[in-house]
This record gives C-alpha cells, sequence and structure tokens, in this order.
C-alpha cells in the first residue's frame, strides 16, 4: 500500500508534514474545474474533490488523498483569479463581509471512496487602496482560491474566523487524520 498525495499545492503537502505524513507519491490530478451552470459551492467543492480522486492514477490497494478548497460568497464560487484584476474584484467583494471556506476531502482506496467537506467562516476587513495593492504587488493571491491566503501577508485582512485554520489552508488536519485512519493508513504507528 503506498499512500499518494494527488495534489500539486505545496500547502497541502506541508499539512501533512505536520502530522508527520511523508507520501510515497505526490500526483498533480489534472481535471476541469469550471464550475457547472447554477452549481452552488459545496457540492462543487466536494465534486471537484472526488474528480481529483479518480484522476489520479493508482494501484488497487493504494490510498489517494485529495482536496478542493473553494471560497464562496452567498451563492458565489470565487476560485483561483485568472489575473491580479480578478484577485482585485475578489479581494473588494470580500472585504467588509463574511464568506465560506470550504475544503472537501477525498479519500480513495481501489474502488472506495471516503469524502467529507469542512466548512469555515471567515470576515475580511474592508480593504484601504494602500492595502489591495500591497497585496496583489506581493502576488499572494496567485494559486489561492478566493485570492488571498489566510497563512500570509492577508492574515492581517482576518480580524476573525470560525472553523478549521487548516482547512482554510487547504487540508483540515482532523478530518484528514480520521478518513486516512477509516481508509486503513496507520496515522500514528507507521513503523509499527
Ligand atoms: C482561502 C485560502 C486558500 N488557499 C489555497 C489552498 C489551495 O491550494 C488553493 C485552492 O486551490 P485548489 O484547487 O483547492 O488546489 P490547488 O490547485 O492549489 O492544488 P491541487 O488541485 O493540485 O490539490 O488555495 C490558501 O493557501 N490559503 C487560504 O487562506
Amino acid at each position: 500500500m503506498r499512500l499518494i498525495l494527488g495534489s500539486a499545492s505545496p500547502r497541502r503537502k506541508e499539512l501533512l508534514a505536520q502530522l508527520g505524513i511523508t507520501p510515497d507519491a505526490i500526483l498533480s490530478p489534472d481535471i476541469d474545474e469550471d464550475p457547472r451552470k447554477g452549481e452552488l459551492p459545496r457540492p462543487y467543492c466536494v465534486r471537484i474533490a472526488a474528480e481529483k480522486a479518480a484522476a489520479v492514477p493508482a494501484g488497487p490497494d493504494d490510498i489517494v488523498l485529495c482536496a478542493d478548497t473553494t471560497v464562496a460568497l452567498g451563492r458565489r464560487i470565487l476560485g483561483k483569479p485568472a489575473d491580479a484584476g480578478q484577485a482585485a474584484q475578489f479581494l473588494l467583494a470580500l472585504g467588509g463581509r463574511r464568506h465560506q471556506v470550504i475544503t472537501a476531502l477525498a479519500v480513495r482506496r481501489g474502488e472506495r471512496l471516503w469524502a467529507r467537506e469542512v466548512v469555515s467562516d471567515v470576515k475580511m476587513k474592508r480593504l484601504s487602496d494602500v492595502e489591495l495593492n500591497a497585496y496583489l504587488a506581493s502576488n499572494e493571491w496567485q494559486g489561492k482560491a478566493g485570492g488571498y491566503a489566510i497563512q500570509g501577508l492577508a492574515g492581517a485582512f482576518i480580524p476573525w474566523m470560525s472553523g478549521s485554520f487548516t482547512g482554510i489552508v487547504g487540508l483540515p488536519l482532523a478530518e484528514t487524520a480520521a478518513l486516512l485512519a477509516t481508509a486503513g493508513y496507520n496515522v500514528y504507528r507507521r513503523d509499527a
């Protein structure tokens, strides 16, 4: 049995390392992440995580771990911004309001799939022009759902959150450990 992290995200690799877990392989799932017409954020996020897990090639006994993080502003899905202009739009829309960050996990072993989603509430302050421009110049918005990363500079924009910090960063560790254990991975006694 091998553990395969199906993610190109360096955050997910680091968060897994926080549990002392080094995957046997890291493979990047290549799927179409476009939302369907009228698709709501939560079902979208769950679907994308499952599609990532299905897209990663693995042996019948291997465990594949995939995740998707989606920022939801009401019914609106904010994915990874295409450019700085879109990042600015997202940040202006998020500022001064509460939004949700959903991370869906999908763990696959052969034909079996275990899934779980974790929803956190996040409040972002209204950004001044100086803050917005500094953030856009930092490029930290790149590759981040909603155009920000709470674990970086944008931590200064988040006065309040409720939920799973590791979930917001991309891999909710409590649920990840539980799902891996359910799939038969020995999280705490790997050498035994
Ligand atoms: C909201 C938020 C998102 N993110 C990141 C986590 C995810 O990497 C990214 C959302 O994109 P995802 O599509 O979930 O993941 P990814 O494209 O980075 O990697 P892969 O599909 O190969 O697993 O946004 C943060 O790092 N901090 C945050 O505060």
